[in-house]
């Protein structure tokens, strides 16, 4: 029990019975946001948590959301110590698990103007443009085989890992595509990536990794990544001395910026490769998931999908394809984006953060060092502030001011405050010209007789929430 230096015990949140050494990480299941909802339905929206050794903060409703992001961002805005990150991660010297102070703050504003800001993002539309392409004629293969059966997850995949790799590393290297050599990397880690690290939970054990052989797995995963990196980084670096051409890719941002200085920047080689890895495995899975539910939303809704059809049917009928500029007059096209956002948030319960002081949320003492989770899946569909909100209806977002920027508490896709998403544009932009190309230039059916209530919406563990079962559709090519 905590006590004030005077002996009154501190009015902490309200905690579920935990066990002694493991605390409460035998209610978390696989997927943690699903069971931290019902925790909260029974111990409130500002909840007390002990993940191993370690208490954390679990905030579940707008309201406290709210709270939390706006009085007491500065307070949360660092990321708790990981091993994993530290090893994979060329040690944390990126945007997404840097803690907070100078190196995090000179990335992230590097990010977001120089490498994510809306000129960079427009300068990468031939980019966009040219991984739809190749998605369209992978799909269109299918469509001329005698199932027409695609293995849509899989070229979802394809497409948004080529189009943040593309942008960062250039389309290829002496050895092959740099996207299908990342994806090859990450196969051959999936079991290291997932689920916690057991010293994260209890920094005593730490021990255990070098008995256990985790240690030596992380040092061998985290030389491949660092291998990776630099052969693109001595590959751009040959061809900065023939000077840019203004097709510069993130990796050639960042090598300006070391080059001239670039005032306040002081960028090193580890930086470099910190942050390139950083943008391509943030901007891979979440991209993907976003239109691995969005497709399989519209075949389980077929109502949203005709009318999806319809709008970019006609906004674009006698184009070979859907260019950027005919997305601004595609309303319904972006309010189907906002409601996959809503109902399939891709980092449900965000990027967790840790308290560096102790404060005061909703008069509960939060003490210092607690891990803060923010329940972003559990608000999104919180009955006090959502009309229906198990139901797809993009309609409740036509003509509605709600948006994703951080400022609407009850919709938090891409969090709030200062760890928020730098890549918002970026990710609309990869996401909208994909789905408009998809449901233009197809037909979309499900396999085997099924019928749209067959569609498998369970999900699959992870940071973020992918499909359990992989989309597989049949397609017939409507537009050529
Ligand atoms: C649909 C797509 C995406 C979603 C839903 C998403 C969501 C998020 C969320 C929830 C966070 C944590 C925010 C917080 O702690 O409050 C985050 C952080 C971050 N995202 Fe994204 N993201 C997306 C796409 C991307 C892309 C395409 C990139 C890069 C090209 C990217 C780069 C980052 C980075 C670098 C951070 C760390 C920010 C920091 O710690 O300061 N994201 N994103």
């Amino acid at each position: 029990l905590l006590l004030h230096r005077k002996g009154c015990p501190i009015n902490l949140p309200p905690s579920p019975p935990g066990l002694p050494l493991i605390g409460n990480l035998h209610q978390l299941s696989s997927l943690p946001h699903r069971s931290l909802l019902d925790l909260s339905r029974k111990y409130g929206p500002v909840m007390l948590i002990r993940m191993g050794r370690v208490p954390a903060l679990v905030v579940s409703s707008a309201n406290a959301a709210q709270e939390l992001f706006k009085t007491h961002d500065l307070a949360i805005s660092t990321r708790p110590y990981s091993k994993t990150a530290t090893k994979l991660a060329f040690g944390a010297r990126n945007i997404s698990f840097a803690p907070y102070g100078e190196q995090w703050r000179q990335a992230k504003k590097l990010a977001v103007v120089h490498l994510l800001g809306p000129k960079r993002v427009l300068s990468f539309c031939g980019v966009r443009e040219e991984e739809v392409r190749r998605m369209v004629e992978r799909v269109s293969a299918a469509s001329g085989r005698r199932s027409g059966e695609v293995p849509l997850s899989e070229v979802l995949y394809e497409y948004s890992n080529g189009v943040v790799c593309h942008a960062a590393a250039g389309k290829e290297t002496r050895e092959g595509r740099t996207a299908a050599r990342y994806r090859e990397m990450i196969a051959q880690s999936s079991e290291l990536l997932r689920g916690f690290q057991v010293d994260d939970l209890f920094p005593s054990l730490s021990w255990l990794g070098a008995v256990t052989g985790m240690d030596a797995k992380l040092d061998s995963m985290g030389q491949k990544f660092d291998d990776f990196l630099t052969g693109i980084l001595e590959e751009h670096i040959e061809r900065a001395k023939q000077g840019f051409d203004g097709n510069e890719d993130f990796v050639d941002v960042l090598l300006s910026l070391k080059k001239d200085g670039a005032g306040e920047v002081g960028l090193d080689e580890i930086e470099i490769k910190a942050i390139a890895l950083d943008l391509i495995a943030a901007g891979t899975d979440t991209s993907f998931v976003l239109l691995e539910w969005a497709m399989a939303e519209l075949m389980r809704n077929p109502q949203v999908m005709k009318k999806l059809q319809e709008e970019v049917r006609q906004i674009t009928n006698s184009k070979p394809m859907i260019a950027e500029e005919d997305l601004n007059q595609m309303h319904y096209l972006k309010a189907v984006i906002k409601e996959v956002l809503r109902l399939h948030v891709p980092a449900p319960i965000l990027v967790p953060r840790e308290a560096v002081c102790s404060f005061l949320l909703q008069g509960f003492r939060i003490p210092s060092k607690t891990r803060v989770i923010v329940n972003a899946w559990a608000i999104a569909r919180d009955p006090n502030v959502w009309d229906d909100p198990e139901k797809f209806q993009p309609e409740r977002f036509m003509n509605s001011p709600v948006d994703f920027r951080g400022n609407d508490f009850h919709y938090l896709p891409f969090g709030a405050g200062r760890r928020m998403c730098p890549a918002i544009n970026f990710a609309m932009a990869t996401n909208e010209i994909a789905l408009a190309n998809l449901v233009y230039h197809f037909n979309w059916e499900l396999p085997d007789g099924m019928s749209p209530m067959d569609v498998d919406m369970a999900e699959a563990p992870g940071m973020t929430n992918p499909k359990r079962i992989p989309l597989r559709l049949v397609v017939t090519c409507v537009k050529n």
